[in-house]
């Protein structure tokens, strides 16, 4: 417990509610952090960072105006990056670009988000991943120093999906051994990339190799864009800020383009492919798509991203609800806490078991993402195509299904949850923008489906095929699937959905192609179904890792931890069960009556749950900080906070303002 939650006056509800609670925090705490050691480790960095007070701001963020706002955010943003970088890296290494910590520290900085934060997210991953040892040599100590600051430019105005599509030049010239950039069209220009409209003066530019006339596809460059004194353009760049967001309006999102722009020809990242002094193109690499590895890095961070935020979300919501008391059900009787209702229990549970599964899942993802990479150092990329459809079909759903919960939680919190100062708006912001970037929802889900159809034709062929699409061979025979409610069958019967729904795709597939049409328009024609399939492979995958790993993870915990987790993860996989009965009650022998009796397990365990729900957001652990939340804090004093933040409303400065004398006074006298 950190020592703003020892001293304060907490809630008397929130009191009880803590005394309530029957299991060891602390050990859930170290399921949520991946062990003890990330635990300390987490809570070393934190203190290094927050207990000086430099992330405290006088006036609300949300209070300043845009260019304020973003100067407030580059001041604290070189104050975190001094400590990240003699601090937080000493501890953790590298590996912090691939943990959430880093991100959690962070927001007590930011409540909505740092222009540095494409520095240490892509480009820096980029520089390790697409540069040779001599490369990195060079521009990988100046990075992590601060002494350059990058942004990553890939998307444009007219392609964000269709990569191949992007219209950005790079011409090589072997007079002078330079590329020349180019943008030829305003659908060219980059558009999006953080941090690169005011802040950076290095960017990372993927654009379309030309040499020898040839051209060899989209491939990264490092690109200084800004004089290192005078932060001007260089001449030849035109740089700034695309406008307005819905969120990440400090991230500095920007726009740019070249004309007839030159770099020196070390500047192409050349580990997977080179361009030799007189022009020569030579591919070194294996695979195709390993340009596209900081993709791949980014989408597998974001699973575990998505489950911090929901967590945060959830505890602002739980806390809030043991505290409101709202109605009066039973007359004569006080008003209840809201989290007795089973409707707010229904919205709000699902939300910390969720939390739980896409952590889990995030961390068998990263675990597996490594080996992938240990594999691809010794030369060998065969399991590139496999880590491509889990990475991407679970970045879709987990950013998808986080956004939905966190809205979810802001609805349970009712006009309270609409305040900027509950912090859940700009969560759900914030979140709500990862469902699209690095690659849309859709497109991923696509990818996926591409895998599954792939996978099933070899399981057609009697061939074998990878361990996460091994259960494709429950489509071969065309029999429903047994249906039992026990854990592992609702997994069973997820897989056997998911698989009929893959075989269902391939001959759908087929049936269109007999009528002559070609197989491009023939999984056009089917990729409503498709993206379907990919889902159910998504919810098969995550419902059979949250389950094995959190029975793993407990075998040597106290009693009351393994009872409320496996509460919490058969709660998960019967909600599941209940919002997808359609497919289940096509594809598996589930009956009316079964379905009847997962309803009242789903309840019953609602209301099991429901004495440990503080206790179980409390377990995530964040500090309030970190929360920023008028409903979430530790003390649950919620009226106060809200009130104490109303009052530093610019807005409330003065009892009359200028306005009412220009305008409003003049127009009820009739002089306007
Ligand atoms: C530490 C500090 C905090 C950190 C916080 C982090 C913050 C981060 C903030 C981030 C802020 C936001 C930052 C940003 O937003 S940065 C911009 C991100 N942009 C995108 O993500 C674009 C999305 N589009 C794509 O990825 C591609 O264009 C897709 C995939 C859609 C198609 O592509 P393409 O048209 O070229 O390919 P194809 O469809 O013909 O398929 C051809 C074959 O290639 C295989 N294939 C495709 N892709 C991969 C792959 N990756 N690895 C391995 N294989 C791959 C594929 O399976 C197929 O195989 P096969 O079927 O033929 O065998
Ligand atoms: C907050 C934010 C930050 C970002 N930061 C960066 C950054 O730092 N660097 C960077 O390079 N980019 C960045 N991006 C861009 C982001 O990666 C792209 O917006 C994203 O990849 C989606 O591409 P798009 O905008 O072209 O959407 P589109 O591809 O135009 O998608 C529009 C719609 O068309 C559908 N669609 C597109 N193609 C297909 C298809 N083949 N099949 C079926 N449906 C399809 C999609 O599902 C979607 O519904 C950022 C975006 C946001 C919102």
């Amino acid at each position: 417990m950190s020592t703003d939650k020892m001293s304060v006056k907490v809630n008397v509800d929130l009191q009880k509610e803590r005394q309530k609670c029957n299991f060891n925090i602390q050990e859930v705490t170290f399921i949520f952090d991946g062990g003890k050691e990330q635990t300390l480790q987490r809570k070393k960095i934190e203190d290094i960072a927050l207990n000086s007070g430099a992330s405290i701001d006088s006036i609300p963020e949300e209070c300043l105006g845009l260019k304020e706002r973003y100067d407030n955010a580059v001041r604290k943003s070189c104050i975190y990056s001094r400590i990240v970088k003699n601090e937080i890296l000493e501890i953790t290494g590298l590996e912090a670009l691939g943990n959430p910590v880093l991100r959690r520290t962070a927001d007590a900085f930011f409540k909505e988000i740092s222009p540095f934060m494409l520095h240490l997210g892509m480009f820096v991953p980029t520089i390790i991943g697409q540069c040779t040892e001599e490369q990195q040599a060079k521009w990988l100590p100046r990075a992590l120093e601060m002494q350059i600051i990058g942004a990553y430019a890939q998307t444009e105005l007219g392609h964000g999906t269709f990569i191949r599509g992007l219209e950005t030049t790079a011409t090589y010239d072997p007079e002078t051994e330079e590329f020349v950039l180019h943008s030829p069209t305003l659908t060219s220009y980059k558009w999006w990339a953080g941090g690169l409209g005011n802040t950076a003066n290095h960017c990372i530019v993927v654009a379309q190799l030309y040499t020898k006339g040839q051209c060899h596809g989209t491939h990264p460059f490092i690109v200084p864009i800004r004089d290192m004194e005078t932060h001007e353009p260089f001449p030849g760049v035109k740089v700034g800020d695309v406008g307005v967001r819905m969120g990440f309006n400090t991230a500095d999102n920007g726009f740019l383009s070249f004309n007839h722009y030159r770099i020196p020809r070390e500047n192409m990242m050349m580990k997977n492919a080179k361009v030799l002094k007189d022009g020569t193109y030579v591919k070194v690499a294996r695979h195709e798509k390993l340009t596209y590895g900081t993709m791949v890095f980014v989408r597998v961070t974001l699973v575990k991203e998505a489950a911090i935020n929901l967590a945060k979300a959830a505890t602002i919501a739980v806390r809030y609800s043991a505290v409101r008391r709202q109605s009066q059900p039973k007359p004569d009787a006080p008003e209840p806490q809201i989290i007795d209702y089973p409707t707010q229990q229904h919205k709000l549970f699902i939300c910390i078991a969720t939390a739980h599964a896409l952590q889990i899942t995030g961390d068998w993802l990263w675990r597996t993402f490594k080996d992938v990479l240990a594999d691809m150092r010794g030369g060998n990329t065969d399991s590139l195509p496999e880590l491509h459809a889990l990475s991407s079909c679970l970045k879709a759903i987990s950013t998808s299904d986080s956004a939905a919960y966190i809205e979810q939680c802001r609805f349970a919190c009712g006009g309270h949850g609409y305040m900027l100062s509950s912090n859940l708006p700009l969560i759900y912001s914030f979140v709500t923008a990862t469902r699209t970037y690095e690659g849309d929802y859709t497109v991923l889900l696509l990818q996926t489906a591409r895998f599954l159809v792939k996978a099933w034709e070899q399981v057609e062929a009697g061939k074998s095929v990878t361990p996460t699409v091994s259960y494709l061979t429950l489509a071969a025979t065309k029999e429903k699937v047994l249906w039992n409610d026990f854990a592992e069958g609702i997994i069973r019967s997820f897989q056997a959905v998911a698989a009929r729904k893959i075989s269902a795709c391939a001959e759908t597939i087929k049936r269109h192609m007999k009528t002559g049409i070609c197989y491009e328009d023939a999984w056009q024609l089917t990729t409503v179904r498709l993206v379907s399939a990919a889902e159910s492979h998504c919810r098969s995958v995550i419902c059979q890792t949250y389950w094995n790993e959190i029975t793993r993870l407990t075998a040597s915990c106290s009693t009351n931890v393994k009872i409320v987790m496996e509460q919490l993860a058969t709660l998960y996989l019967i909600y599941w069960a209940l919002e997808r009965s359609g497919d289940l009650l096509r594809y598996s022998t589930i009956s009316e009556k079964d379905l009847n009796r997962l309803q009242e397990r789903y309840e019953e365990l609602l209301a099991l749950i429901r004495p440990n729900a503080v206790g179980l957001v409390d377990a995530f652990d964040f500090r309030d900080e970190i929360l920023r939340s008028t409903l979430g804090a530790y003390d649950g004093r919620v009226y106060e906070r809200l009130m104490e933040e109303a009052l530093k409303s610019p807005l409330n400065d003065g009892p009359v303002q200028a306005s009412f004398h220009k305008y409003i006074k003049p127009l009820t006298k009739g002089k306007l």
